[in-house]
């Protein structure tokens, strides 16, 4: 077992960091997984051809038997059809209304800002793991939408249902979940990483249920306050529509769903940038500078800042080039017989679309290997997009957090380096190695922060 364990996590890992031969589909590259037909998209032309100019066909999930198992639905993990687009449509317009469509939303992110800053402040320079810390700052951001409320940092509840959470992400991946998928009957073994995955996810549906029906309390009908008002006013409305995908099993999956696709994915690539800085001290010192120039220290970084901070800005994008957070976006299914570059593509075929791939492509991107923030900026020092940058993937089924992540990834990051000097302790050097999972981590480090 300990053989095809290593097989499988060996061939995963070699999926996400060789395959990226730009100039073809790698279709029918069989990962061997008892019968799932899989095909990885490798490069930005290939990916953007299946994403984009094939958006229709693109843009399922698979039927995985883990899935089955967990027995997901929501929004996430949803098969594309009436139930996808009625979740689909119900958070961007919570999100539209409760969120970052919202101006005063920035001003609830700021108080996040402080709340985080100065449980950074409590280590008063002494290194610390900031991933605790900066998990609890980031769901925040996502519950105000959610709950119309923060958690406080020691809700030890919340605490461990976000730490069994971000454990079953890293479970999804594991070689267990992929013997799974291949072999469902390993289901009936009573021990193995999938069962922990059950019992992880079980915990956290009774918790989800527990703290809905809390903030469900007192609503008024038709007068939503966050988005658990709002789907229940979604639910009552369609009551006598038999074909409705709004219930009360949906509500919880896609709280959960949107909890965990905002905490992870911002919270590693704030995590990164991190490291990086301090690895970097000549590049953090260049946030520095530019803070001091543009913001200053008597008042809270804001977006209206953000356009006058290119080199901060190429930083942040270069972490999420670089360090790529979800690096096989999330699976997708064909829903019909498709060609791409001379390959047929099966309806029903799983896609694996290499995002990893499309960040270190030769043809975009010159000496993709090397964490170099310059590359987002022009002759003149000003911010340029690049076309084959795609953290949040592409087309119909892109990330529907991207404005969101954005805005707490610049508000976060500057936040924490107008107050702060950040470095490791003497004589540690971090693993610059990812985590594999999901989506990639760092392994854990320590940093000091020390008041600049
Ligand atoms: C750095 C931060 C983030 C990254 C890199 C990221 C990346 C991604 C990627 C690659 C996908 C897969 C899209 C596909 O199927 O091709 C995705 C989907 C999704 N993301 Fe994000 N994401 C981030 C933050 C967020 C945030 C803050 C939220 C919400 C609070 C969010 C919610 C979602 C949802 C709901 C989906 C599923 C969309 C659907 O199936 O229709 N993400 N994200």
């Amino acid at each position: 077992m300990e053989q095809t364990n290593r097989t499988i996590h060996d061939r995963l890992t070699h999926v996400i960091r060789n395959c990226t031969d730009t100039d073809y589909v790698s279709t029918k590259y069989t990962l061997d997984l008892g019968g799932i037909s899989t095909v990885i998209v490798n490069g930005y032309d290939a990916v953007k051809e299946c994403l984009i100019r094939q958006s229709d066909i693109f843009v399922d999930r698979p039927s995985l038997p883990l899935f089955w198992g967990l027995n997901l639905r929501g929004l996430l993990n949803c098969k594309y059809g009436r139930g996808w687009t009625e979740h689909r449509k119900l958070t961007v317009n919570c999100f539209r209304c409760f969120g970052p469509g919202q101006k005063s939303f920035e001003n609830k992110i700021a108080e996040e800002c402080m709340f985080f800053l100065d449980a950074v402040d409590t280590y008063k320079g002494k290194p610390f793991d900031a991933k605790l810390l900066v998990t609890n700052a980031v769901s925040n951001i996502t519950n105000l939408i959610i709950f119309g409320e923060r958690f406080t940092y020691d809700d030890t509840e919340y605490q461990h249902m976000m730490e069994i959470f971000s454990e079953n992400i890293e479970l999804a991946a594991s070689a267990w979940a992929f013997l799974y998928n291949a072999f469902p009957w390993i289901g009936l073994l009573p021990f193995g990483d999938h069962q922990r995955l059950f019992k992880n996810a079980a915990q956290v549906y009774d918790f989800l249920l527990k703290i809905i029906q809390r903030f469900s309390e007192n609503r008024t009908p038709q007068n939503p306050r966050h988005l658990i008002d709002s789907y229940l006013d979604e639910l009552e409305k369609n009551t006598n529509d038999l074909e409705t995908s709004f219930t009360m099993e949906n509500l919880i999956f896609t709280v959960g769903e949107i909890i965990i696709a905002g905490t992870e994915t911002t919270t590693n690539a704030l995590r990164w940038a991190i490291l990086y800085v301090a690895l970097y001290p000549n590049i953090q010192g260049k946030v520095h500078q530019e803070i001091d120039a543009v913001v200053g220290q008597n008042q809270m970084p804001s977006l209206d800042h953000k356009s006058q901070m290119p080199y901060t800005e190429a930083v942040l994008h270069e972490v999420l080039r670089f360090c790529n957070i979800a690096p096989l976006g999330i699976f997708r299914a064909t829903t019909k017989d498709s060609t791409v570059r001379g390959y047929s593509i099966p309806k029903g075929t799983m896609v694996i679309t290499n995002l990893y791939s499309v960040h270190f492509d030769e043809k975009y991107w010159s000496n993709p290997e090397i964490f170099c923030p310059e590359r987002f900026l022009d002759s003149n020092g000003q911010f340029v997009k690049k076309e084959a940058f795609v953290p949040f993937s592409l087309g119909r089924r892109h990330c529907l957090g991207e404005q969101l992540a954005r805005i707490e990834l610049f508000l976060f990051f500057t936040a924490l380096l107008q107050r702060f000097h950040l470095h490791f302790p003497p004589g540690t050097i971090p693993n610059l190695k990812a985590k594999l999972g999901m989506t990639l981590q760092p392994h854990p480090y320590l940093v000091a922060a020390e008041r600049r």
